[in-house]
């Protein structure tokens, strides 16, 4: 195992579960609370100009917090490495999910869709968007619910949830039209279209755009044409069509899915907005359990913690956290 010092007496690093672009992610467990969270671990030398996007992952993730977002715990770096100490997803990847059910029922996919909208509607809340929503991006955890992970394309455009943004990126297979055509587009925009694909994808098991020459994915996806598999009702149609609508004007928008018929139906609720799980609350039994383990007073521990500078301490109280809302006893070894 690749000896990373910085590591040492916190972490303990297992297996490689995957790697992707310029990152490589490891399973690893936490020491003192004997939590499995993976570690993402970038070289800068290899980053080139992926440095910046490393740096807006990184202003991202400290600023959420929401169920169906894999939590930050801890960032470490060194003179040579970048290392996200992130939530572990059991689970694996929405994408398998789907090909190994084929395809979800309209509840299951609406279940996994809800979770999904109210993990990039509280992004869109805080200004952010995420510009490479695809099932790749969407992982479980061991209870089944989806995690949303890789944020770094998102942005936060200037001028708020009205600024330009115009860096084509992400996937071509999930990219909206505007996107493709390099106009400038509203980021929120953008990843209603990813919904709309991902959405796609959950109940048909396939994707609605596909193709193995780049232009002719364009092209497909330029005229918004599509096919409709004979399964889907006249309702899920209706609101796949509302989300691919390639004129990012006539889109159906994140607050008015929210309360979509279609994604309230069986629900009494619409999704609330906030579904964040506020991680930076006092929890007098985590403050205490590791205060006592500091050797410090409880005032003191709130003191340090508080601070949410994402280091050992921050990672500790939140997996101590973590495992306290999981039912589990609250220890640290
Ligand atoms: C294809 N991508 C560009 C990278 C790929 C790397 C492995 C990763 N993974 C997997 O592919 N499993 C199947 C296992 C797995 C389990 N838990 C994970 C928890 C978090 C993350 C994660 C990955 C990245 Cl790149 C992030 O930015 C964040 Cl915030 C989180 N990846 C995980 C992960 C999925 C993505």
């Amino acid at each position: 195992m690749a000896p990373y010092p910085v590591l040492r007496g916190l972490y303990e690093l297992d297996k490689t579960i995957g790697c992707g672009g310029f990152a490589k992610v490891k399973l690893a467990t936490h020491i003192l609370t004997g939590e499995k969270v993976a570690i993402k671990i970038m070289e800068k030398r290899s980053l080139g100009e992926n440095l910046h996007r490393v740096r807006v992952e990184l202003d991202a993730l400290q600023s959420l917090s929401h169920r169906h977002i894999s939590q930050l715990y801890q960032v470490l770096e060194t003179e040579s490495h970048f290392f996200l100490v992130v939530e572990y997803c059991s689970g694996g990847e929405l994408f398998d999910h789907i090909v190994e059910k084929n395809r979800l029922s309209e509840k299951e996919a609406r279940a996994a869709f809800r979770q999904i909208l109210s993990a990039v509607a509280y992004l869109h809340s805080l200004g952010f968007v995420h510009r490479d929503l695809k099932p790749e991006n969407v992982l479980l955890d061991k209870d089944l619910n989806m995690k949303l992970i890789d944020f770094g394309l998102c942005a936060k455009p200037s001028g708020g949830l009205t600024g330009f943004l115009y860096t084509s990126c992400g996937s071509p297979t999930y990219a909206a039209p505007e996107l493709v055509l390099g106009k400038k587009y509203l980021g929120h925009e953008v990843d209603v279209w990813s919904m709309g694909v991902l959405l796609y994808a959950l109940l048909c098991g396939f994707l609605p755009f596909d193709d193995d020459k780049i232009d002719t994915l364009y092209k497909k996806i330029l005229e918004g044409k599509y096919e409709e598999p004979a399964w889907l009702t006249a309702e899920s149609r209706r609101l796949i069509r509302s989300m691919l609508q390639t004129d990012p004007k006539k889109r159906v928008r994140v607050d008015e899915l929210l309360s979509h018929p279609w994604v309230m139906r069986g629900f009494r609720e619409p999704i609330p907005l906030n579904n964040s799980c506020n991680m930076k609350e006092h929890d007098s039994q985590c403050v205490n359990i590791l205060a006592r383990h500091k050797n410090i007073t409880p005032e003191e521990m709130w003191e340090l913690l508080s601070k949410w500078k994402y280091d050992y301490n921050t990672a500790t109280y939140f997996l101590m956290l973590n495992r306290k809302r999981r039912g589990l006893p609250v220890r640290i070894f």
